[in-house]
């Protein structure tokens, strides 16, 4: 009893609530409290769905699903787990999309909150922490691929042919640094970044040379309208009106996209076209007969000739669908939490797109296994973004800005090698093997070894 009269007369007393500081105070802790419950509730009565996994093992998460083809072994657990799903690398959650339906809320519906790129480690040594296109923040793509029309070329050398392969493959690596972020340091005792700064350094060696040579032809005068890729880069070094600073790790780490998104990718696709080609004769004989009937004898193939050969451009756009060269998007991360197909997607997860696995979704293609080019004959199908379920090039705010200059460059070489030359296979084999070899771009496990017959008209 004496409790209950000290507590009345204690909630009598005007000293606590009828003190406008303790009535906030007191207001600000139910909110709290609230909002914890709310949460936990949510979390508690399922409205918040997290998109369907496989089981996991503790430590490594999914990491053991991805197997040496991870494209391929990807797409066999979406037909299972469905086109949303979340694995867990490691201890990174990565969020990966296999149809054309999810693939266009996170490049369309839901662009801006996917359109970031992670700083893995290939990132942080190859292109000082996403200094170049691909990893940077979307202005300078914006401000600097437009600005150099990317159809210039590189000069060709073979050094960076072979650094280019070297850098290809460190991209392609998944190492335990990206997947737990506090065990970076197990890459350096297994030798994984003394060799990624090793081909580094190589790398900037070479680019700097490049840019060397071209600052010693300007001083030395050369023609204005011989302007190359570089040539424009390194205008945009001094360029008040580019609206970013670009400074000369932005030009090395932009040139170096160049050369590893722009050649391995474009020689990628000529590989697969020609292999492809090579095993079905038919198409090989009308594809050549189209061509040569196109070019005629001006023995130049241009642009507009191109755009008039309909078969030899379903050609390609069937290489393209079974051989995307990058099988899977760049990684994205999200930069805040949405929701997507009724699943709660959280901030900083990541995002890949199997875009191989879209191109062959036998929802939407007929017999997606097999090389018809006939199938884009009188098809409107497109693969520069709009048609989510042939996306290529990716799609979206960080789809491929190269998409013009690569396509061009496969048209051309393409045309001129079906042109001048007939294809025969090396040593009496009867068919090309075509099993993958995975890396950022996937090419054929063995060479291409074909021997060309020059032509006779
Ligand atoms: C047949 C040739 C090519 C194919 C199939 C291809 C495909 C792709 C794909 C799938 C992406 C990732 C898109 C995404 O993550 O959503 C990409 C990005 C990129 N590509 Fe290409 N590409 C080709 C040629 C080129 C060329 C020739 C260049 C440059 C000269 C180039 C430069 C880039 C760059 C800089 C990015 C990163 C864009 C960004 O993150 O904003 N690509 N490419």
């Amino acid at each position: 009893m004496a409790v209950t009269i000290a507590v009345q007369q204690w909630f009598q007393q005007e000293t606590f609530f009828n003190n406008p500081l303790s009535l906030s105070l007191v207001f600000l802790f139910s909110l709290f409290f609230l909002s914890r419950f709310l949460r936990v509730w949510a979390v508690g009565s399922k409205s918040v769905k997290v998109p369907p996994s496989p089981p996991k093992l503790p430590l490594i998460g999914h990491l053991h699903h991805l197997g040496s083809l991870p494209h391929q072994s990807l797409r066999a657990l979406s037909l299972k787990y469905g086109p949303l799903m979340l694995l867990h690398l490691g201890y990174t959650p990565t969020l990966v999309v296999s149809s054309a339906k999810m693939g266009r809320e996170i490049m369309k519906t839901h662009d801006v909150v996917f359109s970031t790129r992670p700083i893995t480690t290939a990132v942080k040594e190859f292109l000082y922490s996403g200094k170049d296109v691909a990893f940077a923040p979307l202005v300078i793509t914006n401000n600097i691929i437009s600005r150099v029309a990317l159809g210039r070329s590189l000069e060709e050398k073979s050094v960076g042919a072979k650094l280019t392969k070297d850098v290809m493959e460190h991209f392609g690596v998944f190492s335990v640094g990206d997947m737990f972020p506090s065990l970076g340091w197990i890459d350096e005792l297994t030798g994984l970044k003394r060799r990624m700064r090793k081909t580094s350094s190589a790398m900037h060696r070479f680019l700097d040379e490049v840019v060397e040579e071209h600052l010693t032809s300007k001083k030395e005068g050369a023609q204005a309208d011989k302007k190359d890729l570089v040539d424009l880069l390194l205008e945009s070094e001094k360029d008040p009106t580019l609206g970013v600073e670009f400074t000369r790790e932005n030009l090395r780490a932009v040139i170096m996209d160049m050369f590893v998104a722009g050649t391995d990718t474009t020689y990628t696709t000529l590989e697969w076209a020609m292999a492809e080609l090579v095993n079905h004769p038919v198409a090989m004989k009308k594809v050549q007969e189209e061509v040569r009937k196109v070019i005629g004898n001006t023995t130049m193939v241009n642009e507009s000739d191109t755009s008039k050969m309909d078969y030899f451009n379903c050609v390609i756009k069937e290489t393209l669908r079974m051989h995307p060269a990058l099988v899977l998007s760049l990684p994205r991360v999200s930069t805040s939490s949405s929701v997507i197909e009724g699943y709660q997607i959280p901030d900083k997860t990541r995002v890949i797109v199997n875009l191989w696995a879209i191109c062959r979704d036998p929802e939407v293609w007929d017999k997606p296994n097999e090389f018809i080019p006939e199938r884009f004959m009188n098809n409107l199908i497109d693969f520069r973004g709009k048609d989510f379920e042939f996306i290529p090039f990716g799609a979206g705010r960080r789809g491929c800005p190269g998409l013009t200059f690569g396509l061009m460059s496969v048209e051309a070489i393409l045309a001129n090698l079906l042109y001048w030359f007939d294809w025969e296979l090396n040593g009496g084999a009867t068919k090309i093997d075509m099993t993958e070899a995975f890396g950022l771009s996937v090419h054929l496990e063995q060479p291409l070894r074909l021997v060309p017959k020059a032509h006779l008209f």
